[in-house]
């Protein structure tokens, strides 16, 4: 379908480390005299994206290994920030809030505020030159202790309202269920930071209960296996808490067996309140263009319900109500412009 490279997005849910570009990753490390196991980008491509052997979200984790080495400095953070916004424009987002994990960056000296800052400043440099809005949310590991998560909000208080939005929950769900973190989330509800919660991908319907009655969140990251219990599914809908789906990411981690379980038109029938995303550009091989050919393609949506989608994830986004309007603004005039009402 064309127009669908044209259409205004959002990306709620993008990751900063899943994001990395392997030629960024080839100066990265000639800059560091690091070796690498390939010498060009489509050599290294195989290390940095997942293949059709990826079982599950723990094989799915592993290529963030990779880069992570070379995203331990300001610079090299402030440069990544930067392409994301790059990449995003290039897709023609409108907005995008950008996730990542301070601890994962702070091996080599780094202090979890440096890191963030340093994120902000990647990102609002790339805000300027290319006119995509683009906010940082701190993400918590579920791997790591629960004092260092606390920190991380801590220091996600910092920079609220000042590039930063909102914290979250990622990592191995299946083996650190979302009920460990109360602590950490009743300290960002008390500081008054929004968080979404990864959900719902690698374990079922109970990890969504949790992080939505149990730990507060009002957004859900993924949230595709919500069909497994129907009542909790009714809750979700009648309080309308947005599900950030990614598609490619939910079939490639066996969160969904494949395209032909995927429940979106189902959700989306059923009046659930869905955002679409693309988690990893890197490491799942994606876009939002991506994404939403995806859908145009196998679920038959038509370029009015991709924009409503769009429209949702605006809706939803961690931002003031003023920004949000005139990001409305500008959403309803590009798609008066493409010609698309909805
Ligand atoms: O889809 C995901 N589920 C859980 N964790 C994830 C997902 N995508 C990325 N991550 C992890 C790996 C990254 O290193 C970390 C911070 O972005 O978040
Ligand atoms: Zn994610």
């Amino acid at each position: 379908m064309h127009l669908i490279k044209e259409l205004p997005k959002v990306d709620l849910h993008l990751h900063l480390d899943g994001g990395i570009l392997p030629s960024t990753i080839l100066e990265l490390a000639a800059a560091s005299g690091a070796s690498l196991p390939a010498s060009g980008t489509e050599g290294l491509l195989p290390y940095m994206q997942v293949d059709a052997n990826c079982e599950s979200l723990v094989d799915y984790l592993e290529k963030f290994n990779f880069v992570l080495p070379f995203l331990q400095d300001r610079e090299s953070l402030k440069r990544a920030a930067f392409e994301i916004v790059e990449s995003a424009a290039a897709d023609n987002c409108i907005y995008i809030e950008v996730r990542f994990a301070p601890l994962l960056h702070i091996h080599k000296g780094l202090t979890v505020p440096d890191a963030i800052r340093s994120v902000i400043e990647g990102l609002n440099e790339g805000e300027a030159r290319y006119g995509v809005k683009a906010r940082v949310i701190a993400i918590c590991m579920r791997h790591q202790p629960i004092d260092d998560n606390l920190e991380v909000v801590r220091a996600a208080a910092l920079f609220l309202g000042k590039g930063l939005v909102a914290v979250d929950l990622a990592g191995d769900e299946a083996n650190h269920p979302p009920a460990r973190f109360r602590e950490v989330f009743a300290l960002a509800r008390q500081l008054g930071i929004p968080y979404t919660i990864h959900a719902g991908e690698a374990a079922g319907a109970d990890s969504i209960e949790e992080a939505i009655e149990g730990l507060g969140a009002v957004r859900i990251g993924h949230g595709v296996r919500l069909r497994e219990n129907p009542a909790l599914l009714e809750v979700v809908l009648a309080r309308q808490i947005p599900l950030e789906l990614c598609p490619t990411s939910n079939i490639q981690t066996k969160a969904v067996s494949g395209w032909a379980d995927y429940p979106i038109r189902d959700y989306w029938d059923r009046g659930l309140l869905l955002t679409v995303n693309t988690d990893n550009p890197t490491v799942s091989g994606t876009s939002m263009t991506g994404e939403c050919e995806a859908l145009a393609e196998r679920f038959r949506f038509t370029i009015e319900e991709l924009a409503s989608l769009m429209r949702n994830a605006l809706n939803v986004a961690f931002l003031p109500a003023n920004e949000k309007a005139a990001l409305r603004e500008e959403f309803d005039r590009r798609l008066s412009a493409l010609g698309i009402a909805i």
